[in-house]
C-alpha cells in the first residue's frame, strides 16, 4: 500500500498508523487498539474483553460489533455521554492507557480532555414552571454563560430572592449556605445536600432562570459556545410534583441489561435525560416503565400509532401497581381526560403535534397535557419520528426529564444529532450478540439468497424504465421459485414464515398464485385480524404475505422465518426493524424462563431456529450489481455492524424441482408478459400510492424509508464480517462514523496542521 508521510494513504481510506502508535509491554493481554482518530478496535476474545467494554460503552460510539472484533468511535456526543454520567477526564484517559496495547495518542487525550471537562457541567432544570440554567461547582461555566450576549437576551430578570428554590432555601437555612446571591440574575451560592456524597458535601449551585418559550434557543446557543446543557431532574426533591403511586408488581422482575441501561439513567440519584438503545423485543417497555416508576410522577408516553399506545397502556396494568384509573390514552379513538392528580397519559407524537383543527373533548386533554408539569416524557421509537413533529411534542409538552427508547440509532435523514439535541446523549445501547448469546432475544440465521435474471426477464430490464425494472425484478420468475421454494421448505418444518413485500403488485401475485393470505393497506381492521389470528393459533395457514404495513402496527410473536422478497430502497432501520419480528424468542427459549438457551444453531428439528432471508436478483453474469444488490447491501449494513452475518446462497432451488411454478419457459414468457401489461397500469401506480398513504397513516406520519446518498467504498470492520467470504463494503456516506464535517474540532485543528506540513514540505 502506497501511504503519505503521514501514514494517510488517499486511494484506500485506509491509514497506517505503525509510526504514531508504539506498542507496549504485553500489549498481546490488552484488547484496545486506540488511534489518533479517535477509532477504537476491540479484541471480543480478551479476557478483559467485559471491563474494556463497559468503558467503550459508556464514552464512544459503536461502529461494528462482529463476533470476534469490535470497532468504536470516539465522538463529542459519546464524550458528552460518558461525563454526564459522571465520569471524569483521568478516569477515561486512565481506562484507555491500561486497555490499550499502544500508549495513547496524544489527539484522543486533547479531545478527551476537550470534550469532558465541558460536558455535564451546566444543567437545566425544570422547576415550579420555570427553566434554570444551574453550574453547580463551575465557575468558568457560569461566567461564559452569563457573559454571553445571545444568552443574555433570553435570561428572565427577578427578584434576587425569588430565585432561589425552595429545597436550595431550607439546605442552605440548615447547612448555610456559601457565597452571597449576587447579581441581578440571582447568582446563588446556596448550599445543596447531593445524595451521590453521604459526606454531605457543599456545593455551588450558580443558576439564572431562562425564558421557557426560548428553551431551543437557549440549548442551541449553549451548544454553540461549547457549554452544551444537560438535563437533569432531582425527582427526589421535587416537593412540586405530587406523586404516582406506582411500584413495580412484586413478580415483575427487571433483567440485568435493563437494570444496566436504568442505572446509567439513574446513576446520580437524579435522572438524566437521554436515550436507551436496546434491541427489538429485548424490553425497552419495561425499561420505560421502570423509569416511570422510579421517577414516580405524572409520566407522558408518546408512541408511532394506536397500536404501540395500547401496548403501553397494558404492560403498565401488567407490570406496576398503578391504578387503572391513573392511565389513561389519548388517540383518534380513544380521548379520555387526564387524572386530576398525577397519571399516566399514553398518546401518539401525530396526537400531540397535529396542527389543524381538533375536536372538543381533543381539545380538553390537550389543554391538561399543555398545562401539566410532566415528570417523565417517555419517547418510543425515537428514530423514526420526523424531526418537526418531534420539535413540536417537545416544545408543547413541560418535562422535567426525557427519556428517549429505540432500537436503531440510525435515520436515513441525516437527523440523528437531532436526537441527541432534544432529548439528550444515549444512556445505554446493549450488544446484540451478548442478548442473543443469553436468550434474551433469538439466534437468527441470516441469508441473502441469489437469484438471476431468467434472460428474458434481463433483456427488458435492460430497455424499460426504472419503475418497470422493479416490477421485473421483484417478479422474476427465479425469485419467485426462491420463494415458493423456502415457504414449502419452512412449512414442511412446522415454521411459520412471513413474506415481506413492499411492492404490492408482487405482494399479491405472490400470494395469489400460491394461495396464501396476504396483508396490505387496504386490508380492513376486522380482515387483518381474522388472518393474523388464524396465522398465530391454528396450522390452517403457516405463511402470510404481508407489505410494509407489517413493519409498524401489526404483532406477530409467532414468526420464525421472514423472507424478503422487494423492498423499497436502502433503509437500514426498516431491515433491522422486519429482523425484529422474529428476535423476540418465544416463551421457552426466553432469558428469564428455567430453561437453557437455545443451542447453537443446527438443522435439526425439534428446536425452533430463527430464519431471515432476503431473495435479490442478481445479473446474468455477475459481472455487475443489479440496484437490488445495491440496495440490499446498504439496508444490511445496521445488521452487519450488530455483528449478524449474511450467508449467500447461490444455488437455492436444487435441480429438478419442476413441480414450483414457472419452471417452464412457456410460464416464464407469459408471466413476462403479464408484468409488462401491468406493471404499466394506472391501476398499479394508484396501488402504490394507496399503500404509501397508508403506511404513513398507520405508522403516524413517522415513516422514514431512506434512498439515495449512498455511495460505495471500502467500510470499516463490517468489510470483513459478510458470510463465507463475501465482504460488505458499502456504507452510507452519511451514517459513516466520523466523516470530516462530523469530526470533532481537535481533529480538525490536527488535520489542517498535518495539511500545512505536507505543503510545507
Ligand atoms: N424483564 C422481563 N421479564 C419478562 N419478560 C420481559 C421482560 N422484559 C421484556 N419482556 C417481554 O419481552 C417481550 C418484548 O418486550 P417489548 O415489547 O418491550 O420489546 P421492545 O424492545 O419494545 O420490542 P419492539 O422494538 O419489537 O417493540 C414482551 O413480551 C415483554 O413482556
Amino acid at each position: 500500500m502506497e501511504s503519505t508521510a503521514d501514514g494517510a494513504d488517499d486511494t484506500s481510506g485506509c491509514r497506517d498508523f505503525r509510526r504514531e502508535l508504539e506498542l507496549k509491554q504485553h500489549a498481546a493481554s490488552r484488547p484496545l487498539w486506540v488511534c489518533p482518530d479517535g477509532r477504537i478496535v476491540l479484541e471480543a476474545s480478551s479476557p478483559v474483553y467485559a471491563q474494556a467494554l463497559d468503558l467503550l460503552v459508556a464514552i464512544s460510539e459503536p461502529v461494528s460489533r462482529t463476533r470476534h472484533m469490535q470497532e468504536y468511535q470516539l465522538t463529542q456526543y459519546s464524550l458528552y455521554a460518558g461525563a454526564s454520567m459522571g465520569l471524569r477526564t483521568q478516569d477515561i484517559t486512565a481506562g484507555l492507557e491500561r486497555f490499550s496495547k499502544c500508549g495513547l495518542p496524544e489527539e484522543v487525550r486533547a479531545m478527551v480532555a476537550e470534550c469532558t471537562e465541558r460536558y455535564g457541567k451546566v444543567k437545566l432544570i425544570l422547576r415550579n414552571d420555570r427553566y434554570y440554567i444551574e453550574c453547580p461547582g463551575d465557575g468558568a461555566a457560569f461566567d461564559a454563560l452569563l457573559h454571553d450576549a445571545q444568552i443574555a437576551e433570553m435570561r428572565v430578570l427577578r427578584d434576587a430572592a425569588e430565585e432561589i428554590p425552595d429545597h436550595l432555601r431550607a439546605a442552605a437555612a440548615h447547612g448555610g449556605g456559601g457565597g452571597g446571591a449576587g447579581s441581578i440574575v440571582g447568582l446563588m451560592g446556596a448550599a445543596a445536600f447531593d445524595e451521590d456524597e453521604p459526606s454531605f458535601s457543599r456545593l455551588e449551585h450558580r443558576s439564572f432562570e431562562v425564558d421557557a418559550s426560548k428553551i431551543k434557543q437557549v440549548k442551541e446557543r449553549c451548544n454553540e459556545i461549547d457549554w452544551p446543557l444537560l438535563e437533569e431532574y432531582d425527582f427526589r426533591n421535587d416537593a412540586d410534583a405530587s406523586a404516582l403511586p406506582v411500584e413495580l408488581r412484586p413478580e415483575t422482575r427487571v433483567r440485568d441489561y435493563q437494570q444496566a441501561a436504568l442505572g446509567r439513567m439513574f446513576g446520580s440519584h437524579r435522572a438524566r435525560s437521554g436515550i436507551i438503545v436496546l434491541p427489538c423485543g429485548a424490553g425497552k417497555t419495561l425499561v420505560g416503565i421502570t423509569a416511570a416508576a422510579t421517577i414516580g410522577r405524572s409520566c407522558l408516553v408518546l408512541c408511532n400509532s394506536a397500536v404501540s399506545v395500547e401496548q403501553w397502556y397494558q404492560q403498565f396494568l401488567m407490570w406496576t401497581t398503578v391504578p387503572k384509573e391513573r392511565v389513561t390514552k389519548f388517540t383518534a379513538g380513544t380521548k379520555e381526560r387526564l387524572h386530576p392528580e398525577a397519571c399516566v397519559l399514553v398518546s401518539t407524537y401525530n396526537m400531540i403535534s397535529f396542527p389543524g383543527r381538533r375536536s372538543k373533548e381533543a381539545l380538553e386533554v390537550m389543554a391538561d397535557v399543555e398545562a401539566r408539569e410532566w415528570g417523565l416524557l417517555l419517547m418510543d421509537e425515537v428514530h423514526v419520528v420526523p424531526a418537526n413533529t418531534f420539535l413540536t411534542c417537545t416544545i408543547k409538552t413541560k418535562s422535567r426529564c426525557k427519556l428517549g427508547l429505540t432500537a436503531t440509532l440510525v435515520r436515513e435523514d441525516d437527523k440523528i444529532g437531532d436526537l441527541n439535541f432534544l432529548i439528550g446523549p444515549k444512556l445505554y445501547e446493549a450488544n446484540w450478540l451478548d442478548l442473543q448469546a443469553k436468550g434474551f432475544i433469538a439466534t437468527v440465521s441470516c441469508a441473502e439468497v441469489w437469484c438471476p435474471m431468467t434472460a428474458e426477464f434481463f433483456a427488458e430490464y435492460l430497455r424499460q424504465p426504472v419503475a418497470v425494472g422493479r416490477q421485473l425484478y421483484a417478479m422474476n420468475p427465479s425469485k419467485f421459485r426462491a420463494c415458493e421454494y423456502l415457504v414449502r421448505f419452512h412449512e414442511a418444518r412446522g415454521d411459520k414464515v412471513i413474506v415481506f413485500s413492499d411492492n404490492v403488485f408482487a405482494l399479491k401475485k405472490y400470494a395469489i398464485k400460491l394461495k396464501r393470505p396476504y396483508i396490505y393497506g387496504p386490508t380492513p381492521q376486522h380482515e387483518r385480524m381474522m388472518l393474523l389470528e388464524k396465522f398465530k393459533s391454528t396450522s390452517e395457514w403457516n405463511t402470510l404475505f404481508i407489505s410494509k404495513v407489517g413493519d409498524t402496527s401489526i404483532d406477530l410473536p409467532e414468526a420464525n422465518v421472514i423472507i424478503q422478497v422487494a423492498s423499497h430502497f436502502g433503509a437500514r432501520r426498516q431491515e433491522a426493524q422486519r429482523l425484529g419480528r422474529i428476535l423476540r424468542p418465544k416463551a421457552r427459549f426466553a432469558g428469564d424462563s428455567t430453561d437453557p438457551p437455545p443451542p447453537p444453531l443446527s438443522l435439526s428439528r425439534d428446536v425452533l431456529h430463527y430464519y431471515h432471508y432476503i431473495i435479490i436478483i442478481t445479473s446474468l453474469s455477475l459481472h455487475y450489481d443489479t440496484q437490488e444488490m445495491f440496495y440490499s447491501t446498504k439496508r444490511q449494513q445496521f445488521l452487519v455492524d450488530q455483528g449478524y452475518a449474511f450467508k449467500v446462497i447461490t444455488n437455492l432451488v436444487p435441480d429438478g424441482q419442476d413441480e414450483l411454478l414457472y419452471s417452464t419457459q412457456r410460464d416464464q414468457l407469459d408471466l413476462l408478459r403479464e408484468v409488462l401489461t401491468d406493471a404499466t397500469s394506472a391501476e398499479a401506480q394508484a396501488e402504490d400510492a394507496r399503500e404509501a398513504a397508508e403506511v404513513e397513516k398507520d405508522s403516524g406520519g413517522a415513516a422514514v424509508y431512506g434512498g439515495g446518498g449512498v455511495s460505495r467504498k471500502r467500510a470499516s470492520m463490517s468489510e470483513l464480517s459478510g458470510g463465507d467470504g463475501l465482504t460488505y463494503a458499502e456504507t452510507s456516506r452519511r451514517s459513516a462514523p466520523a466523516g470530516p464535517s462530523q469530526r470533532h474540532g481537535v481533529f480538525k485543528q490536527i488535520d489542517k496542521a498535518r495539511q500545512q506540513q505536507r505543503g510545507g514540505r
